[in-house]
This record gives structure tokens, sequence and C-alpha cells, in this order.
């Protein structure tokens, strides 16, 4: 079995994936989407949102790391998905589920799942610019306002050459609400000659076991869960013990004093607290800690909150 640690916009940055894939056996990590317009972009936005392409497209940990594209424009995507190879991505990765309504708008991520010929269109360009011995992905949802092409659209995505398709079982306007779906996945499963990914509420060992009895998938993605149970991958591939809300606190804070004493980015803070959203689900601790944490703005000052709640936890 192997399990795939989702591409999480604004939450799973390398250091998230450095710290995530030290203590998990992933199989495979996803970055953020690289946003393609109409140009062939510079190594450096590569290299800035993967660093791990300086280390032979690997964490620290060894685990290899997958760049995801997001764009519409075919020839572009083709262009850009061979410059995330050559550079050391472990193939590429294209997103039709991105709901965000500027990406939308300018007609990128899960609008394109309303136009299946699109889907193929993008993926076929991918596929023949990248050399065949590396991997062209999709990620896609089961639709944008409705579910009634997820068959069209995973039968384009094959027919465009993939090496495998993820599957997020929701549509757009089903956003990230309960249930997930996974019946859908099951069906384009038994369709598809390639391997299928089955993504979504995964939320620990049990929905893991569920996922895979349901849609027979070899492979699941997670997402939110990953972040919200750090160790969810290796409960769910060892049986290893779930993390105690005191492992956690460690994690987090380490997390923090890390990027504290690397590149100390303004934008950290509010991805700090975007982990803190997710760790509720998890732990009845984190809420009070989250509702303290909201008023503070630098990375200093969630440190000390976070190393305080350590000392109160050890008294
Ligand atoms: C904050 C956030 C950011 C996300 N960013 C991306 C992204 O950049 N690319 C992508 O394909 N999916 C993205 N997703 C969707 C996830 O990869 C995943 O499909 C979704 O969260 C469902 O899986 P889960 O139930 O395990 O969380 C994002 C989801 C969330 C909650």
């Amino acid at each position: 079995m192997r399990v795939i640690l989702a591409p999480m916009e604004g939450v799973v940055d390398a250091l998230m994936r450095d710290i995530l894939s030290t203590i998990n056996p992933y199989d495979l990590l996803v970055t953020e989407f690289v946003r393609v317009v109409d140009q062939l972009l510079p190594e450096k936005v590569f290299l800035k949102l993967c660093p791990e392409l300086l280390n032979n497209g690997n964490t620290p940990s060894g685990t290899p790391v997958r760049v995801q594209l997001l764009g519409q424009e075919p020839q572009c995507m083709g262009e850009n998905a061979l410059r995330a190879i050559e550079l050391g991505s472990h193939g590429v990765d294209a997103n039709f589920g991105c709901p965000a309504k500027i990406v939308n708008r300018s007609k990128g991520g899960a609008v394109l799942l309303q136009y299946p010929e699109s889907v193929h269109d993008i993926v076929k360009a991918m596929r023949q610019a990248v050399p065949k011995e590396h991997a062209v992905t999709a990620k896609i949802r089961l639709g944008y306002e409705d579910k009634s092409l997820f068959m069209e659209n995973a039968i384009a995505v094959y027919e465009a050459g993939a090496t495998e398709l993820a599957i997020h079982a929701r549509s757009k306007v089903d956003g990230y609400k309960p249930p997930a779906y996974w019946e859908y996945i099951t069906e384009v499963r038994k369709r598809l000659p390639i391997p299928v990914i089955a993504n979504g509420e995964i939320w620990n060992r049990d929905d893991a076991k569920r996922c895979i009895d349901v849609t027979g998938c070899d492979s699941i993605m997670i997402g939110r869960g990953a972040i919200s149970l750090p160790n969810l991958a290796d409960t769910i591939k060892t049986g290893a013990t779930p993390y105690t809300w005191a492992q956690t606190l460690g994690l987090m804070l380490s997390y923090t004093q890390r990027e504290l004493n690397g590149r100390k980015s303004d934008y950290y803070p509010a991805r700090i607290k975007q982990w803190f959203t997710y760790l509720n689900r998890q732990y009845p601790e984190a809420d009070t800690l989250f509702r303290e944490l909201r008023v503070f703005k630098t990375t200093e000052e969630i440190v000390a909150v976070l190393e305080a709640a350590q000392r109160n936890l050890a008294d």
C-alpha cells in the first residue's frame, strides 16, 4: 500500500514536508501548486516552492517529492512540466481540483472539470513534453457544480497518457464538507487500467481501511488528516500509536523554532495558525491554545506561547 501526502497550499511547505516525512514512512509528497499562466517560469519559482529539487527531489529524510502545476494553457503546462522534471521533480502533477475563486475565474483548477477535453489536452501536452520514464499524473475532484462528468474527466486523464490519477471524492460545490463519496472512486478504479489514488476524509487508521475496502485502491492520499494527526501515515502503514497531544505540541514547537532560526518570513504565523485549525479535531487541548494564539502576529510570540503550553503540560 502507498500513502501519499496531499498538496495543501498555505500549509504543506518544504519545512512541513521535512517534519512529516521524518516521522512517517510516506511514499511520496506533492507540493503546493505552481501557478502556470502563459509563460515558462524561471527556475527560481520552482526552487522556492520545492527546495527539495536541490536534493535530487527528496526531503532530507529521503522521501521523493512531486511538483504540482496548476494552469489552463496546454503548451505552457507542457513546457513547465518538463522544467520541473529537469530540475529533479519525481514526476509532475496537474491540479484540476482547486476551488479558489481567483484561480477558477482565470479558468484554472476545478473549473476545468466542466470541460473534459481541456483536461485531456493539458495532460496530453504534459505527457508529450516529459520523457516517458517520468510520471505525469493528475488530481481531480468529482466535478465542478455536480458529479455528472466524473467518469469523462477520469477517462480524459487516462486517454491523455497519465501514469496515475488521484481523486478527491467530492465536487467543487461539495467543498470540504463530509462525506467524501468514495464509491465514485471505486467506479473509476474498476474502469481505468492505470493506478487510481483515493483521497478525501481519511482522519485515522480505520478511515484508511474503510476507504481501501470501498474503493479497492492500493494507494491513498491524505491531506487535512495528515496535519491534524502528524503521524497519521505511520499509524496507517505500521500500526504505530497515534501521537499524544504532548508529542504533537513538541513537533509544532520544533517547526516554529526551526522557522524562527531559519528564513524568518512573515507568512509563517499564518501557516502555523492554519495548522492549528486542523488540530482541534484530534486534540481538544488545541482549541484553547488556538484561541490564545489568534492575537499573536509573529513567530517569536507563537514560540513563546507554545513553550509556555509545553511547560504547563510538564507541571
Ligand atoms: C488548505 C488546503 C489547501 C489545499 N491545496 C491544494 C493544492 O495546492 N493542490 C491540490 O491539488 N489540492 C489542494 N487541496 C486539496 C487537498 O489536496 C485534498 O484533496 C483535500 O483536502 C481532501 O483530502 P483530505 O480530506 O484528506 O483533506 C488543499 C486542501 C486544503 C484544505
